[in-house]
Order: structure tokens, then sequence, then C-alpha cells
């Protein structure tokens, strides 16, 4: 089959239930306890306040294996990874699945470096809920001969709609690649999420917020499908929206923020009427 024919056939996740999640997450304000990178830590932060998650980066090697077991979810992103921090990593995604706490996994560049490649190819391999990166990310991890240009994507998110489902397959993990459109799959249902605007990436760190957006939808969650599909839609509404309301991206950050904020569970389940 065609990829443009298979592209046609995915349907697109409804609003109604973006509106129906998003009100399970305000309802909730889970925990999230981030592993992130140093770039992002404080739009990371923001982008989980501004929904209404409590983020938490506890980083120290004493404390992330306790802190692990507490959150609601856990957020691991490669993005500037060194032994040290692996070490860290490894042993908060232990106590994590001990505790039964949802993990995510961010590949920040999956593909391009050896290092951090065969760190990931062991992550992905310890039961995360949910991977999301971009497209030369996805495919790299699902097999195939894939590298970005640094930590962005050098392919489109459509030519990866099959690696992604691969991917889930391989891992159990609901897998997401993010691009102009989203493309979410357990493996064997994929939805399609639209909206979203390029100037997202014009401002370093929307791909990395989005994976603890993820961690925070995912929690909780029973229908983690639904849960990602979600918060991959809240996210590029509010980049949709945000643009519309900016002059570029020094000015999109704060009205992303503010789009986050004011986004109304009762208005995405009404829009789908
Ligand atoms: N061309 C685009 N048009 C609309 N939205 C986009 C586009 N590219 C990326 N996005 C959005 O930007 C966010 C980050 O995605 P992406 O750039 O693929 O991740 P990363 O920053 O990890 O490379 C996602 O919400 C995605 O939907
Ligand atoms: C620029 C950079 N360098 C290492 S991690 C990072 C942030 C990447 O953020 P994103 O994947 O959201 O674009
Ligand atoms: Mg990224």
């Amino acid at each position: 089959m065609s990829d443009l024919h298979t592209i046609s056939l995915i349907p697109q996740f409804p609003l109604r239930r973006v509106g129906e999640e998003l009100e399970r997450l305000r309802a909730s304000a889970p925990l999230v306890h981030c592993l992130t990178n140093e770039v992002v830590q404080s739009i990371t932060a923001n982008v989980l306040l501004a929904l209404g998650a409590s983020p938490a980066m506890i980083v120290a090697e004493a404390e992330v294996a306790d802190f692990a077991s507490m959150a609601d979810a856990l957020l691991i992103n490669v993005g500037t990874l060194y032994p040290a921090r692996l070490a860290v990593m490894q042993a908060a995604v232990v106590a994590a699945n001990a505790a039964d706490t949802p993990w995510v996994l961010d590949p920040v560049a999956a593909g391009v470096l050896a290092y951090r490649t065969d760190a990931l190819h062991v992550l992905m391999q310890q039961k995360p809920a949910a991977i999301r990166g971009n497209a030369s990310e996805i495919m790299c991890l699902a097999g195939e001969f894939a590298s970005g240009k640094g930590v962005d994507s050098t392919a489109q998110s459509a030519s990866a709609i099959a690696a992604a489902k691969r991917l889930a397959q391989q891992t159990g993990a609901i897998v997401v690649v993010t691009g102009e459109v989203d493309y979410v799959s357990d493996g064997e249902v994929t939805w399609a999420v639209p909206w979203g605007h390029v100037l997202m990436t014009y401002v370093v760190g929307t791909g990395c917020a989005l994976s603890a957006v993820v961690a925070a939808f995912v929690a909780g969650a029973s229908d983690r499908l639904a849960a990602v599909a979600a918060a991959c839609a809240v996210m590029a509404i509010a980049g949709e929206r945000a643009e519309s309301a900016c002059d570029g991206p020094g000015t999109f950050l704060p009205a992303f923020l503010d789009a986050l904020y004011i986004m109304q569970p009762a208005m995405l389940k009404a829009a789908d009427e």
C-alpha cells in the first residue's frame, strides 16, 4: 500500500476525547518527575504548570528512586546525556517500574551519536509507557538507518508512521512521531493529530515539553493511547492559537503558555458536536 493511501486512512483524534482527557488531567493534577536536559528545564516546568500538572526535577542519585516511586509519572529525556546522568536515569526507571509509575522516553538525537543510541536501545526495552520523538528519532529506534540534524529531524512525520507502529509492537509502548502532523500508535490503532504551527520548531523545547505533557496525561490513564493523543492535541492546538497571537519566537512562548492555561475542556468537547 502506498504511503499516501496509508496516511489518508488514518483517522483524526476526536476533539471530544481531547476535552475529556484534559478534564481528567486538571482534576488529578499529576506529579511529574522530570529527568530532562538542561536546555529545556524551564519550558518543561512552565508548560506542565500552565496545563495544571506539577513538575519536579529531582536529579540526585540519592533521591531519584524514592521520588520516581512517589510520582504519578516519570520523564526520561536523553538530550544532554552523560554517564552519571544515565546511571541516575537507570535507577529511576527501575524504581518506576517496581512502583508501577508509568514512564515516558524522549530519545533526543537517536541515531546521531553512538553513545546515546546504545543507551536508548537499552532504555526502550525497559517497558516505557510511551515513546515520543521526531521522525528521525523514531525511525532509528525502529531499526531503520536514520539520523537527524542534531536534535532536529531530517524526515517528515508521515514517512515514519510504519516505524512508529513497528516500535510500538516491539516495545509495548504507545509511540508518537511528531511533526507537521503527529501520529500516535499502539501498534494496532493509529491516530493522526493535526493542528500545530511550524513556529513551534523555532522555540527550543516544544518537543521535549510535549514528552513531559505525554507523561502527565499517561498518569492514571485508563486508555493510554487516547491519553497520549490528547497530550499531542493539547500542545498542537495551543501552538496554533499562540501563533495567531504573537509576532515571532520571542512572543510565541508566553502566548503558548497562556493558550495552555486558558484551554477549556468544555469548548473542546463541544467542538465535535
Ligand atoms: N511543521 C509543523 N507544523 C505544525 N506543528 C509542528 C511542525 N513541526 C513540529 N510541530 C509541532 O511541534 C512540536 C514538537 O515537535 P517536533 O519538532 O517534531 O519535536 P522535536 O522538537 O523533538 O524535534 C509538536 O507539538 C509538533 O506537533
Ligand atoms: C538544543 C538541544 N541540545 C540538546 S537537548 C536540546 C533541546 C532539544 O529540544 P527539542 O527536542 O524539544 O527541540
Ligand atoms: Mg526532541
